[in-house]
C-alpha cells in the first residue's frame, strides 16, 4: 500500500495539461485560461465624468461663481473645443471631460437659467472625475494559468479581448461494474441495487469543468469489461467503479492489463479507498475505484479532482485542506490514513456517527471529509485537524 501523497504523485505523472484552443469570450467562463491576456488600451481611454453635472476649472468651483454654459458632453459623444475661462461645460455620466475642465460640479448643486449657470452655497467636495487609466492601463496583464470566474470574464470583455486560449476540457468516461447493478428508474431484481457513485462522480468531474460521460454498465465478465474500456479509450480519464478489490469478480485490473493498461499502483493507505488503481492505457489514463459509493466519491474527490485541475493546466496540486477545531474526542487512527464524512459548523468539525463507507445518506449530510493522518495519535476535542470542505 501506498501512502495518498505518493498515490497523487503518480497521477500527476500521468495527468500532464491538454492542448489549449481559441474560443469566444462568452464561452470561457468556467476555463483555464492557458495563455495570458493584454489589455489593447486604457480603461477609461480618457478622463470620464463620473456624475451628470457642469464640468469647469477648479478655479472657478467656488459658491455663488457665474458660468457661461458653452456646450455638452454625453458618454459617446464628446465635446470638441477646451474650456476658457469663466465657461462650463453640461456633462453626463461616462462623457469624455474637455481640455481646461479638472472638475464636474454635479447638477444638485447648481442652478440654471438659459445657458447661465449659478454654483450653490453648498459644493459636494470630490471632483467626480475618474482618470484615463485608473482601472487598468495598456498591457495590464491577466496571467495564465487561471480558472476564469464571472468577475475575470468582465474584466476580460472590458480588455477589449473577443477570444482567449483555454485548456481543452477534459473528457471522463465513467464504467460502472458489477452483475448487481441497474441504472436508476430501472427495476431492480431481488439480488440488485442502483448505480448511484457514477451519477455523483459525472457531478463532481462537470462541476470541475471536465465533460463526462456515463457508459453503459459493465458486468462481471472479461467481454462486457472489454467492451466498456472499448467505448472508452477516445477519453483522457477512463473512471472504473468497483471490481477492485480481490474477490473472485473484480476482475477490473486485470482486464484493463489484458487491454493495455500499464498500472502505477495497486492499493493505498486510505479509508476508503484501500483498492484504488491507476496507470496509462494508450492515450488515456485509467483511474480505478472501489465500488462502494462512499469510497468512490472520496476518491473522486481526493484524486479524481485533482487529476482533472493537472489536466485543465492548473498544477500539480493536492487538494486544499482547511483548518477546523474538533468538536469530539477522537480515538488513535490505524494504518490507513482515514477520509471522514463530517460536518463543520462555525469552524467545529464533527464526524458522523457511523463511517460505513456505502452509506451516501451520511456523505449527502456532509460538507467536509476530516483527515486523520496513517498512526495519527489519539486526538481531543478542541484540537486543531485538518479538513477538506465538500
Ligand atoms: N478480502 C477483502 N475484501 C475486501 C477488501 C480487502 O482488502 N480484502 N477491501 C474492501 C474494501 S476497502 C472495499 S472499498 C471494497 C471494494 O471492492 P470493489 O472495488 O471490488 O467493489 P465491488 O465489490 O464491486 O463493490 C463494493 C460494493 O459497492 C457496491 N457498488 C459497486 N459499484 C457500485 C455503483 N456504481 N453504485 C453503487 N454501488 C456500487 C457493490 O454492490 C458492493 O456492495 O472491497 C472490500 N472487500
Ligand atoms: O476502503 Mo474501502 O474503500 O473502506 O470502503
Amino acid at each position: 500500500m501506498i501512502s495518498v501523497d505518493e498515490a497523487l504523485s503518480h497521477l500527476f505523472a500521468l495527468s500532464p495539461p491538454r492542448e489549449a484552443e481559441l474560443v469566444p469570450l462568452r464561452a470561457a467562463a468556467g476555463r483555464v485560461l492557458a495563455k495570458p491576456v493584454s489589455a489593447l488600451r486604457d480603461q477609461p481611454p480618457f478622463a470620464a465624468s463620473t456624475m451628470d453635472g457642469y464640468a469647469l476649472g477648479s478655479s472657478h468651483a467656488h459658491p455663488g461663481a457665474v458660468l457661461n454654459v458653452v456646450g455638452e458632453a454625453a458618454a459617446g459623444h464628446r465635446w470638441e473645443g477646451r474650456l476658457g475661462t469663466g465657461e462650463a461645460l453640461r456633462i453626463f455620466t461616462g462623457a469624455p471631460l474637455p481640455p481646461g475642465a479638472d472638475r464636474v460640479i454635479i447638477q444638485e448643486d447648481v442652478t440654471r437659467s438659459s445657458s447661465q449657470l449659478t454654483l450653490n452655497s453648498d459644493l459636494e467636495s470630490g471632483t467626480h472625475i475618474r482618470p484615463a487609466g485608473a482601472d487598468f492601463k495598456a498591457g495590464h496583464e491577466v496571467s495564465a494559468p487561471r480558472r476564469l470566474g464571472p468577475s475575470d470574464v468582465a474584466l476580460l470583455a472590458a480588455m477589449g479581448i473577443g477570444e482567449v486560449w483555454v485548456t481543452c476540457q477534459p473528457t471522463v468516461a465513467i464504467i460502472a461494474t458489477g452483475d448487481e447493478l441497474v441504472m436508476p428508474g430501472e427495476a431492480p431484481g431481488p439480488d440488485q441495487i442502483t448505480a448511484s457513485n457514477i451519477f455523483g462522480l459525472a457531478a463532481l468531474a462537470e462541476a470541475e469543468g471536465a465533460k463526462a460521460r456515463i457508459l453503459p454498465i459493465a458486468r462481471d465478465t472479461e467481454a462486457s469489461l472489454k467492451s466498456a474500456f472499448s467505448l472508452a479509450k477516445d477519453a483522457d480519464l477512463i473512471v472504473t467503479v468497483g471490481g477492485a478489490s480481490v474477490g473472485d469478480h473484480d476482475l477490473v485490473g486485470a482486464v484493463a492489463q489484458a487491454q493495455g493498461m500499464e498500472r502505477a499502483f495497486y492499493k493505498i493507505a486510505m479509508r476508503p479507498g484501500k483498492p484504488l488503481m491507476a496507470g496509462r492505457m494508450g492515450e488515456a489514463v485509467m483511474l480505478g475505484l472501489p465500488g462502494n459509493p462512499v469510497s468512490a466519491m472520496v476518491c473522486g474527490h481526493i484524486f479524481m479532482l485533482p487529476m482533472l485541475r493537472a489536466m485543465m493546466g492548473l498544477g500539480a496540486m493536492a487538494p486544499s485542506y482547511q483548518e477546523a477545531r474538533l468538536g469530539t474526542d477522537l480515538p488513535a487512527n490505524g494504518r490507513r490514513a482515514h477520509y471522514m464524512r463530517a460536518r463543520v459548523t462555525n469552524g467545529t468539525v464533527t464526524p458522523a456517527a457511523s463511517q460505513d463507507s456505502a452509506l451516501l445518506s451520511v456523505l449527502a449530510d456532509a460538507n467536509a471529509l476530516l483527515v486523520r493522518q496513517a498512526h495519527a495519535p489519539a486526538a481531543l476535542a478542541g484540537e486543531t485537524v485538518q479538513i477538506l470542505p465538500i
